[in-house]
């Protein structure tokens, strides 16, 4: 088993409702979260502090995004400040929703990324390849390049996850194959080894995005660079998010 502690988020994306995330935050205050395991969750913006006030302290919660000044006349943005200001640990960065719909370039990710750490919230950095960069094989060369967005922004990987997250397996039902999933985590922590240190590439997390769910998710976490997932659609439901927590065990 891997020496790096397992690491699953649950990212809602834009979905729930009050009584939605009532029901979903008293699911998750009956998971057992197993030694060695982190999990995160991350609601939409406007449920993250209803969402930390009411779920059990073991499980960690996430904003989806967040900008990089600290205040001013940003509308619509919000800060790592102000996350931290309600006890929120960690922020989804750079995920390819933002990446695709928001525009949002591997400087911008990268500079955000630093901001946020600066700031003391952890990052869930995101990167991954489309369909046709994939058929094109051009995939290692899309997340090395996205990897080095960050890499360009920031000196300390100590709390920073790296989710990679094939753009063609997110919410598509097409899960990659463990070993599709492996291979890629094997080049980013090479690209980590030669182009950051080896104490990085050995030690920060690369988990995996992209129709993970409560049956495929204990074959991934075989897997010996596979240190945990971003679950979308899965997360959504208490107990199938529950099975895959429990996915290293
Ligand atoms: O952030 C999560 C990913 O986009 C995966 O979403 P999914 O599990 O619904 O495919």
């Amino acid at each position: 088993m891997s020496p790096r502690n397992f690491f699953i988020g649950g990212n809602w994306k834009m979905n729930g409702s009050v009584a939605q995330v009532k029901s979903l935050v008293e699911g998750l205050n009956s998971i057992n979260v197993p030694a060695q395991t982190e999990v995160v969750v991350s609601p939409p913006a406007i449920y993250v502090d209803r969402v930390r006030n009411n779920l059990k302290k073991d499980i960690g919660v996430a904003a989806q995004n967040s900008y990089v000044k600290a205040s001013g006349a940003f509308t619509g943005e919000i800060s790592p400040e102000q996350l931290k200001d309600l006890g929120i640990d960690w922020v989804i960065l750079g995920h390819s929703e933002r990446r695709e719909y928001f525009a949002e370039s591997d400087k911008f990710v990268g500079e955000k990324t630093a901001h946020a750490l600066k700031a003391g919230v952890n990052v869930i950095a995101c990167i991954g390849e489309k369909l046709e960069e994939r058929e094109a094989n051009i995939t290692s060369e899309v997340v090395t390049r996205q990897l080095k967005g960050v890499a360009d922004e920031i000196k300390d990987w100590t709390n920073v996850v790296v989710a990679y997250e094939p753009v063609w397996a997110i919410g598509t039902g097409k899960v990659a194959t463990p070993e599709q999933a492996e291979e890629v985590h094997v080049t980013l922590r090479n690209w980590l080894a030669a182009n950051v240190s080896k104490e990085v590439a050995e030690n920060v997390r690369i988990i995996y995005g992209g129709s993970v769910n409560a049956k495929n998710a204990a074959e991934l976490a075989t897997k010996p660079n596979i240190d945990g997932f971003l679950v979308g659609g899965a997360s959504l439901k208490a107990d199938d998010f529950n099975i895959i927590v429990q996915a290293r065990l």
